[in-house]
Parts: structure tokens; sequence; C-alpha cells
């Protein structure tokens, strides 16, 4: 638990449907911190790089039209314990699976292909937040907020 830096991106779906003031307004009413934001439309390279651990998947061609189809608002959001405060509100991978009450069980709508639409990203560690951050904020780097003495 400390002062950390976490990467939330609103996917194409969340933009689509008019969520990135929905997304804003839980972050700022946990308390949290918005240290950077963006619209941006993500490249096949970006793509590639955030979803390493992924591109061998089978459904890696469906998650890559899914997220480069349409614009994308990118986010560095800091705070106390973020890392695992957003994931919580971000909810299970499958928004059909999602509690309510969280962005993805709240915000997620059917779909009719097997591509996951689940509104938004956001950091599951530190490490990741580390790699995550400089793919779509080339400029900048984690750098959490230091503590009040
Ligand atoms: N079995 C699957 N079939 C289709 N798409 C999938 C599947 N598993 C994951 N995905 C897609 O890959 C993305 C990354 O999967 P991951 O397991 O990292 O889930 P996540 O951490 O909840 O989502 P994200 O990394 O996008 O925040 C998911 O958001 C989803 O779009």
């Amino acid at each position: 638990m400390a002062e950390e830096q976490t990467l939330v991106l609103v996917k194409p779906d969340g933009v689509a449907n008019g969520h990135i003031g929905d997304v804003i307004t839980r972050i700022e009413h946990r308390g949290f911190t918005i240290d950077a934001l963006k619209v941006t439309h993500a490249t096949a390279d970006q793509l590639h790089q955030h979803y390493a651990a992924l591109v061998g998947e089978p459904f890696f061609p469906r998650i890559e039209r899914f997220m480069t189809g349409g614009p994308m608002v990118a986010m560095i959001v800091s705070g106390f314990n973020v890392i695992e405060a957003v994931r919580k509100m971000t909810g299970a991978t499958n928004p059909a699976e999602a509690a309510p009450g969280t962005i993805r069980g709240d915000f997620g709508r059917e779909w009719a292909d097997k591509t996951i639409r689940n509104v938004i990203h956001s950091s599951d560690s530190e490490t990741s937040a580390r790699r995550e951050i400089p793919i779509w904020f080339p400029d900048r780097q984690y750098a959490p907020h230091q503590p009040e003495k």
C-alpha cells in the first residue's frame, strides 16, 4: 500500500457509448487524481506492446481490430493504493460476469461477435503500470506523487 500511479484506457466501446465522463467521475469521486489525459487512436504497434502477453492468443486479432477501431481516452491516475482500487472499480474481464457497481458491470453492453468489449482497461500491478504508462504516454514514466511528511 503506497502512493501509486495506474494507466486507465477508456476503450473504443466506452468512448462510442458515451462513458468517458462516467469513468472520469468515478475516478474523481473516489478522490484519485488525473495526472495526464488524452484522446488517442491506438496503433497496432502500441497494442502489440500493451498486450504483449496475449499476442499469441487466437483472439488477439479480434482485440487488435476492436482496439484500433475508434478513438480511446488514455489517462494516468494517481493516488494511495490506486492500482488495486481501480482494478476493483473496473470489474471482471467479461462485462456479463462483472458485478453491478463496477464500470464493466454497469456500462458494458452485449455484443454479437466473440470480441469482448469491456469499456476500460486498468493496470493490474505496479509492474504493469510501469510498463504500460510509457506505451501510451511516451514522454512520461511511472512517477507516483511523494506522500506528505
Ligand atoms: N477468452 C477471450 N476471448 C476474447 N477476448 C479475450 C479473452 N480473454 C481476454 N480477452 C481480451 O483481452 C483483453 C485482455 O485480457 P486480460 O486477461 O488482460 O483481461 P483484463 O485485465 O480484465 O483486461 P484488460 O487487460 O483489457 O484491462 C480483455 O480485456 C479482452 O478484451
